[in-house]
């Protein structure tokens, strides 16, 4: 499998290069230069696989430049940290399943695929004899999630930028009291998007991110998608309409986009799903997308769900560039015009092509705690806020749609304690790697949204 950019300037290269790249050299995002489709018998037959075996399989149509044992070492040893042996259990609360994929070393979803990504870059380098100096951003469980996926790892820098005071305090310690010397966070006086703009733009800088051998850990990296992509099979295969193969609604809280995408390629794939739901919350361009053909960036504001508290979704891109039939063209001008004009104009033909696909909610700050303290009192059970956007999404549509719902529970409720007590009162229990995080020596650096002054900081911390 060869890799290209949405942009169409970089085309031809082979996954581990895809790797390294992260961001393209043109400013697009890498994705595969075509998508593996499987019949439905060929889906089926993967059913009773392990979680491992499973990734194993779907990776593998991905990857043709790392031999077979090599990958499976690396996607075995990426699964072994989970507390749960089927990596991502799936539960059923009334008539619809809720995918845990919080049971990874920092309790999100996020580590399913930063475990593989760490372990990933690991062999890359030590193949090449190289090193690597990550930059990610975060809204929060990104970048504890990387920081663990490569703390230790031989050859590894990483600066994480955090929005200051706008992620939960469990998440910030779980950055912060990491004091390993290869760690650097930052936290940013602005929003995650001033921090991923950061980011992109210092990959931009082609000659800078060559001469510090720059890599990336955020969904712009393409191996991200594809780990996750994994769980979307897995999650299916475990509800009752895998008995015959019939299709689902999956839900997936989103901010970023990376998450959702990843379904979507499951779609594309021939997972039998119907509609991919987007849940946002007060922070909804992508609702207002869906809806009314509207993507205008407004200000960002914050909520209970602070890793969804971005306007400018990164991974929207590769979507974009299925919508527009792989036309890297349109893509270009479309993100140009974004970057200029604050919006993007979708007419009504794409728009039909876009509902074909995905449907859409948003859910208000105080809706979001309705939510939590109605799980809580009908099951006994525990969501945190992202997941609680998601299941208002599955009460607001399960009348709509026949098919059965499966809602993406994308991070531990202890993450967000705060806003838990306040829907419920009652703290949740706290899973032992986040336990007395507050009393840990903790580092980080202050710095103000400002490209050079970041670019400067890591020249002087190489
Ligand atoms: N919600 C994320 C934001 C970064 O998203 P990513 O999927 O591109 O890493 C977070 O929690 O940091």
């Amino acid at each position: 499998m060869k890799y290209m950019s949405t942009r169409g300037k970089v085309k031809g290269i082979n996954f581990q290069d895809a790797v390294l790249m992260g961001l393209a050299d043109d400013g697009g995002l890498l994705i595969p230069e075509e998508i593996p489709f499987m019949s439905i018998n060929e889906i089926e037959a993967l059913k009773d696989k392990s979680y491992q075996e499973l990734a194993l399989a779907i990776m593998k149509k991905y990857i043709s430049d790392i031999g077979e044992t090599t990958l499976e070492k690396i996607v075995f040893k990426s699964y072994e940290a989970f507390d749960d042996e089927r990596v991502v259990p799936v539960i059923k609360l009334g008539d619809f399943y809720l995918s845990e994929l919080f049971h990874g070393p920092t309790y999100a979803f996020k580590d399913v695929a930063l475990q593989f990504l760490g372990n990933l870059f690991e062999y890359i380098l030590d193949q090449r004899n190289d090193y690597l100096n990550i930059i990610g951003a975060t809204s929060g469980d990104t970048g504890s999630a990387a920081i663990y996926g490569v703390r230790g790892k031989k050859g590894i820098k990483i600066f994480i930028l955090h929005p200051k005071g706008r992620v939960s305090r469990m998440q910030e310690l779980q950055m912060t009291t990491v004091l390993d010397d290869n760690v650097f966070n930052i936290a940013v006086e602005g929003t995650f998007d001033d921090c991923q703009y950061i980011v992109k733009e210092i990959f931009s800088d082609v000659e800078f991110k060559r001469e510090h051998h720059l890599g990336s850990i955020n969904s712009i990296n393409w191996a991200r998608v594809l780990a996750q992509i994994v769980y979307y099979f897995y999650s299916y295969f475990q509800t009752d309409a895998a008995d015959s193969m019939s299709k689902v609604n999956i839900v997936v809280p989103t901010g970023n986009f990376g998450n959702i995408l990843a379904g979507f390629y499951a779609k594309r794939m021939g997972l039998p799903i119907n509609k991919l739901v987007i849940a946002t919350n007060e922070n909804n361009i992508l609702y207002r997308f869906v809806k009314e053909g509207d993507y205008s960036i407004k200000n960002v504001v914050q909520t209970y769900s602070p890793s969804m508290d971005i306007q400018i979704a990164s991974n929207f891109e590769r979507f974009l560039f299925y919508l527009f039939e792989e036309d890297a063209d349109k893509v270009r001008k479309s993100m140009e015009q974004l970057k200029v004009e604050k919006k993007i104009f979708f007419n009504d033909e794409l728009m039909e092509k876009v509902r074909e696909v995905f449907d859409a909610t948003s859910t208000s700050n105080e809706r979001n705690l309705e939510v939590i303290k109605e799980i809580y009192e009908k099951y006994k059970y525990i969501v945190d806020p992202h997941t609680a956007c998601g299941i208002d999404a599955v009460l607001k549509l399960k009348n709509i749609y026949d098919e059965p719902f499966i809602a993406m529970s994308t991070a531990h409720p202890a993450k967000f304690i705060d806003s838990v007590v306040k829907a419920i009162g009652v703290k949740p229990e706290i899973p032992r790697g986040l336990r007395e995080l507050e009393d840990k020596e903790k580092r980080v650096y202050e710095l103000d949204a400002n490209v050079n002054l970041v670019k400067k900081f890591i020249e002087k911390n190489l």
